[in-house]
C-alpha cells in the first residue's frame, strides 16, 4: 500500500524534529534559527562538507547510508580538530521526484547516526531541486580553549602517523560499482561498505589533544592532504609507500593488478586521521593505538622544504597521479 506523502513541513515535523532529542538549541524546529549556549572554557569549532549524489556517492545507494556518510564526513573533520561533535545543521535539497519511503529511510540513518555519536539536529534548509540530492551538513564541537589541533602544528623531525587502512574507500566506489568482480565476494562487500559508511576517528581524535603536532582528515587522498597539512605548517614530508596501512582486501586487489600501491595513496574517501608527533612520543602513540583498539602506524616524516615525497619500496620516487580529488579546476 502505499505511503502518504511527505510535504517539506511533515518532513520537518515528523522526521526530523525527534532527531533534536528535545535540545533546547533546536527550538522544536518552529523557529528561525538555532541558540546554542556558549560553554565557558571552550572553544567553538564549526566545519560544513556537503555531498552530491553521482559525486560523493552513487545516486541508488540506500538512503540510510547516505545521511549516515553525511553525518560521518562531517564528524570526521571534527575529531581531527580534536572536537566533541555538539549539534549539527542539515540543508538538504531533494530532488522533486522524492518519495516518502526514501525520506523515512532517510531519516532513520540520520537518527541511528545521530544516537550513536551522540548529537542532536538543530536546524537547518529543506528545498526542492531540478537537480541530484544535494546535502550539506554543518557540524558543530567543542574543545577546551586554545587546545583545538591545526594542520599548521607540524615540526621537523616528527614523525608522520595515519590511523585505520588507506585505500579502501576509493576502491570501496569500484566494488560498489561492480568493477571488483576478480575480488572474492568478501572482500567485495567491505571495501563497498567503506566506501559508503567511513569510520570518523572520534574517539582517537580528542586524545591526539596533547600528543600530535599538527592533524587533519584525509578526504581527498592521502598524499594531497599531506600536502595541505605541510603548506600550513612550512615544511616538506617524505613518505614509504610500504609503511602506510593497507586492509587485507587492499592488499589483495593490489596483489591482483586491480589497483597501484600510488593510486591507494591519491584515492581519497579515507576518513582517516593523519597526524604530525615528535619521535618521543612514539611510545604513548603505540600505547593510544592499543588502548583505542585502532591501528596507528607511522608512514613518514616531516623534514624542511616543501612538498610530499613518496618512496616506493624500490626506492625510487613514485607518482600517485594527480595527488588527490579535486573538484574542479574552472577555466576562461
Ligand atoms: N565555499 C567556501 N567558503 C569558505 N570557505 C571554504 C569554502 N570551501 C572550503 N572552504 C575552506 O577551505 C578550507 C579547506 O576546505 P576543504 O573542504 O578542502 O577541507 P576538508 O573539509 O577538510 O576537506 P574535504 O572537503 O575533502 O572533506 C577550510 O578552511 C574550509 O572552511
Ligand atoms: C560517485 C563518486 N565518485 C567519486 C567519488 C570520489 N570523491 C568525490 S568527492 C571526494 C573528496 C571528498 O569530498 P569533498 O572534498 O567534497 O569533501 C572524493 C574522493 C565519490 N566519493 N563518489
Ligand atoms: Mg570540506
Ligand atoms: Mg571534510
Ligand atoms: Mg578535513
Amino acid at each position: 500500500m502505499a505511503e502518504p506523502p511527505v510535504d517539506e513541513f511533515a518532513l520537518i515535523a515528523e522526521l526530523f524534529v525527534p532527531l533534536t532529542g528535545g535540545h533546547p538549541a533546536a527550538r522544536g524546529l518552529s523557529d528561525d534559527a538555532a541558540f546554542l549556549a556558549d560553554q565557558p572554557g571552550c572553544d567553538t569549532v564549526l566545519t560544513v562538507d556537503a555531498m552530491v549524489a553521482g559525486v560523493h556517492f552513487l545516486p541508488d545507494d540506500p538512503p540510510d547510508l547516505i545521511a549516515r556518510k553525511l553525518v560521518r564526513v562531517n564528524l570526521s573533520d571534527l575529531a581531527a580538530k580534536g572536537a566533541e561533535p555538539v549539534a549539527l545543521l542539515l540543508a538538504a535539497a531533494f530532488p522533486q521526484d522524492v518519495t516518502a519511503p526514501w525520506l523515512r529511510a532517510f531519516a532513520a540513518g540520520l537518527g541511528q547516526d545521530l544516537a550513536t555519536y551522540r548529537t542532536v539536529l538543530i536546524g537547518g534548509d529543506t528545498v526542492a531541486t531540478p537537480g541530484p540530492l544535494t546535502l550539506s551538513l554543518t557540524a558543530i564541537g567543542r574543545v577546551a580553549a586554545g587546545q583545538g589541533l591545526a594542520r599548521s602544528g607540524a615540526s621537523v623531525g616528527d614523525d608522520i602517523w595515519i590511523s585505520g587502512t588507506i585505500g579502501d574507500g576509493s576502491l570501496g566506489l569500484r566494488a560498489a560499482r561492480g568493477e571488483l568482480s576478480a575480488l572474492s565476494d568478501s572482500d567485495v562487500a567491505f571495501l563497498a561498505d567503506r566506501y559508503r559508511l567511513p569510520r570518523p576517528r572520534v574517539a582517537l581524535g580528542p586524545r591526539l589533544i596533547g600528543l600530535a603536532g599538527a592533524s587533519m582528515d584525509v578526504s581527498d587522498g592521502l598524499v594531497q592532504d599531506l600536502g595541505h597539512l605541510c603548506r600550513a605548517s612550512g615544511v616538506g614530508a617524505r613518505i614509504e609507500a610500504g609503511l602506510v596501512p593497507l586492509s587485507d582486501s587492499a592488499k589483495r586487489a593490489v596483489a591482483a593488478g586491480l589497483v597501484t600501491l600510488a593510486s591507494l595513496l591519491s584515492g581519497g574517501d579515507d576518513y582517516e586521521v593523519l597526524f604530525t608527533a615528535s619521535p618521543e612520543a612514539a611510545f604513548a602513540v603505540a600505547a593510544l593505538s592499543a588502548e583505542l583498539d585502532l591501528p596507528l602506524s607511522k608512514i613518514g616524516s616531516i623534514g624542511a622544504g616543501t612538498g610530499v615525497v613518496a618512496i616506493g619500496s624500490d626506492g625510487q620516487t613514485l607518482d600517485p597521479a594527480q595527488g588527490g580529488w579535486r573538484h574542479f579546476r574552472a577555466g576562461s
